[in-house]
């Protein structure tokens, strides 16, 4: 088995597609739109060539750096992503125990498979919750507030996705909202699993993400928490200016 380890991510990628369902296999790797931003970001860090200078000793390499004053060893963080239960059983805790191990941030996704409470309590570590605002704002507060209390020390709001994008693989396979155990008790989950072709995924988003969000949502935000706040998802210097 050691002998037959990975050595690369696209390695990994292929064990993912041994492994998975093909519908969350193409949940994870799929993209919106005829997948263009997709194929662009790859090929956008395929056109960055680097300049190297040489025989200047790298035998020592510091990379560290910090995030809201906290110290990291690399510039990396990890992304909220949803529903880690589809890849792995343990989902988002083990997600959690690994970049505690690494020493650098999670960001929780608010559309995680495993409850804040078993996030925060698997292990410690610096971590931010990622949140989407919901037409049911008391559902978003909630959340926020949950957050808060347990220990994590900012919230990611999620701004480019004011309607989730018309994710095609998602679309032929009818992806089902995989269950957001952190909604449960605040929002009925089962009106969304009819029998409506398309991706179900994308249905539950149009029904709860609310596509009026705003920069009045940002200062709502900062009324109902303390804790600093990160935009996620600003891709244009006139939005950064705001
Ligand atoms: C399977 C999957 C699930 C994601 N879920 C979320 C999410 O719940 N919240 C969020 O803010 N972004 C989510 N994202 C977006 C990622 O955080 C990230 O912004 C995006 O993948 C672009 O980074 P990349 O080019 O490194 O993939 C998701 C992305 C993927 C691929």
């Amino acid at each position: 088995m050691e002998d037959n380890l990975p050595v690369n991510v696209r390695e990994y990628q292929e064990l993912a597609k041994k492994a998975l369902p093909k519908m969350h296999y193409d949940y994870i790797n799929g993209g919106a739109e005829d997948e263009y931003t997709l194929r662009e970001n790859i090929a956008a860090y395929g056109r960055i060539l680097l300049r190297p200078r040489v025989l200047i000793d790298v035998s020592k390499i510091d990379m560290s750096t910090s995030l809201l004053g906290y110290n990291m060893p690399s510039p990396i963080i990890v992304a909220p992503t949803g529903a880690h239960k589809l890849a792995n059983p343990e989902g988002e805790v083990a997600t959690a125990r690994a970049a505690a191990a690494c020493n650098t941030i999670m960001m929780l996704s608010f559309s995680s498979s495993c409850r804040i409470e078993e996030v925060a309590s698997s292990c410690d570590a610096i971590r931010f919750y990622q949140l989407y605002v919901y037409k049911r704002r008391d559902v978003s507060a909630t959340l926020v507030r949950r957050a808060e209390s347990l220990g994590f020390r900012a919230i990611v709001l999620t701004v480019d996705t004011p309607v989730l994008g018309r994710r095609e693989a998602d679309i032929r396979n009818k992806m089902i909202a995989p269950p957001l155990s952190n909604l449960e008790g605040l929002m009925s989950l089962d009106d969304f699993d009819d029998a409506e072709g398309g991706s179900k995924l994308e249905r539950f988003s149009r029904e709860t993400l609310d596509p009026s969000l705003s920069w009045k949502d940002v200062e709502w935000l900062k009324s109902i928490t303390s804790l600093p706040i990160l935009l996620k998802g600003i891709v244009t210097a006139e939005d950064g200016n705001e």
